[in-house]
């Protein structure tokens, strides 16, 4: 599991860990492990450290300080090291010596040295920063991208929110970010992971010091391999698991075929399809129990998927509230969202323990429930999430460029998916999601489970679909056991 932490508990296990170490020995090991990146970084571009051109760009904090150090490191390695001081009354002293010491310089034009250089380190700010470059920063953030340099972020992009992944403003564009003790929320979730390039964890001995609890964690395929469900010698369909999907309409019949092709795909032993679309899924698919009358009259299921292509006519409002009365797990997608009634919605947990909803919303349905413009739902993934789990009191999968899953109770950290493409950005790839997901709830998965499981596997899944090219929502779910047996593999 890859975890992040919030910047008060880094600050406090910093605290901790500083009163018990050498005055500055905590800074030297951040810069030892950022030089030796650094260090690898160069060697492969160019082959050696000699001789290469190194430009600092220190702004006025410890971050500043990391990156002079760190500098200090390379020069003494036989690069051409060079500060671009951003604020230079106060620049981190002890750092400065050190370059100074080591042979580095401080660069009379930031525009000449940044033009010529092989690397440039950026230690504007790191979790001290707040609310995008400051306007004298921009010029010189911009002239370290358009060089053919690599921009190596020191803990953070300067500019990007640690705690929320905002990016309130402009911020550096890295090839890679060298963070330190643990990763920050910012740099696992979107609009700022974008920014951040490759990731590496310096370890500088902040483990013990951190809470156990982190902020956000991100499920890898160790994780994901011992959740998914195997089926033992004492299984039949039933025991399995038998997923029922409420989807499609006269006008979207594809979207039934496509939550059926995630569903039977999830692990579930059955896939009870109920709605207008028998006919469609049956020709596609003939191993699916279909039904054409309520949902609560198709037989047992162990849990339930609501709402893709299924249209707003009353017999999807009726069938969304007949599902939202059962007492089994219910992922409700798409047109499910609109047609759910809040009250009864809230009332599920409270009515049984085995009740759990799980809502999928993208960026334009959860703006919707939040009653806020989408573009704020886009810039602050992380708040969206938690604040609809809360306020809805279910587990939420919103959906879009870095997935993320949140549960009702705050104290439990938010999962963030880590696989994915933009090439999933594709008309009824949610709705595969929706179906995949739902049959992982009735395998006996618990939702925030559940919908990390399946956007990890889906993500794989197009991915290995699309290895550049661009993928169709049919060929996502026709990759999903390749996915799986990547994870379990
Ligand atoms: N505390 C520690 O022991 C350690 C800290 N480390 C480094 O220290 C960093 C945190 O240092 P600081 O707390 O000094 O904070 P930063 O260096 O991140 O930034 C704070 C400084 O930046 C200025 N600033 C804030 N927002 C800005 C903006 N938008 N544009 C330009 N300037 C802005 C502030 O006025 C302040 O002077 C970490 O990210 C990490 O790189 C590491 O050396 C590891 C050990
Ligand atoms: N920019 C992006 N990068 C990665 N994944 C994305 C991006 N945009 C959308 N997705 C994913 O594609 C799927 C689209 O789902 P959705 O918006 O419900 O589409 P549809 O309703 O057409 O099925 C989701 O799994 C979502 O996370
Ligand atoms: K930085």
């Amino acid at each position: 599991m890859r975890t992040a932490h919030s910047v008060a508990a880094v600050r406090n296990a910093e605290r901790e860990l500083m009163d018990r170490l050498p005055e500055g020995a905590l800074m030297q090991r951040a810069a030892a492990g950022l030089a030796a990146a650094c260090a690898g970084l160069l060697r492969e571009a160019r082959g050696r450290v000699y001789g290469a051109r190194v430009v600092l760009l220190v702004g006025s904090g410890d971050n500043g300080g990391d990156a002079l150090y760190a500098g200090a490191r390379l020069a003494r390695r036989g690069a051409g090291v060079c500060a671009v001081l951003l604020v230079p009354g106060r620049t981190h002293q002890g750092g400065l010596g050190a370059l100074l010491g080591a042979g580095g310089r401080v660069a009379d034009d930031p525009f000449d040295v940044l033009a010529a250089a092989d690397l440039v380190l950026d230690g504007i700010t790191g979790i001290g920063g707040r609310g995008g470059l400051r306007p004298d920063a921009v010029p010189v953030a911009r002239a370290a991208r358009s060089g053919s340099a690599m921009v190596v972020a020191v803990d953070l992009p300067s500019g990007v929110e640690a705690d929320s992944g905002e990016v309130a403003g402009e911020a550096v564009r890295a090839d890679a970010t060298v963070t330190f003790g643990t990763y920050k929320p910012g740099l696992l979730v979107d609009p700022a992971r974008e920014r951040a390039g490759a990731l590496r964890l310096v370890d500088i001995g902040l483990g013990p010091y951190l809470p156990s609890v982190p902020a956000l964690e991100a499920l890898q395929h160790a994780d994901v391999a011992r959740l998914l469900p195997v089926p033992t010698g004492e299984s039949d369909k039933y025991r399995r698991g038998v997923v029922g999907v409420v989807a499609g309409s006269a006008r979207y019949p594809g979207a039934a075929v496509l939550a059926v092709a995630g569903a039977l795909r999830g692990g579930a032993g059955a896939v009870r399809y109920v709605g207008p679309g028998v006919e469609a899924v049956l020709a596609r698919f003939p191993e699916t129990l279909v039904h054409e009358g309520s949902p609560s009259a198709a037989g047992r299921v162990q849990s339930w998927v609501v709402g893709p292509g299924l249209g707003d006519g009353s017999w999807a409002t009726a069938a969304v509230a007949d599902v939202l009365a059962s007492d089994v797990p219910v992922l409700v997608d798409a047109d499910g969202l609109r047609l759910l009634d809040v009250e009864t919605l809230r009332g599920r947990s409270a009515r049984a323990a085995t009740a759990t909803t799980l809502l999928t919303p993208h960026a334009g349905e959860a703006a919707a429930l939040l009653g806020i413009p989408r573009e704020d739902v886009e810039a602050g993934r992380l708040d969206a999430v938690r604040e609809l789990a809360a306020r809805y009191g279910a587990t939420v999968l919103l959906k879009g460029s870095t997935t993320l899953v949140a549960d009702p109770d705050a104290g439990v950290p938010v999962r963030v998916n880590p696989t994915g493409t933009p090439w999933l950005a594709t008309a009824g790839s949610g709705d595969v999601l929706s179906g995949l997901a739902g049959s992982l709830l009735a395998t006996g998965l618990p939702p925030r489970d559940a919908g990390s499981v399946a956007a990890y596997l889906h993500g794989l899944a197009a991915r290995l679909a699309a290895r550049g090219a661009p993928v169709a929502a049919d060929d996502v779910a026709a990759w999903l056991p390749e996915a799986w047996r990547n994870v379990v593999g």
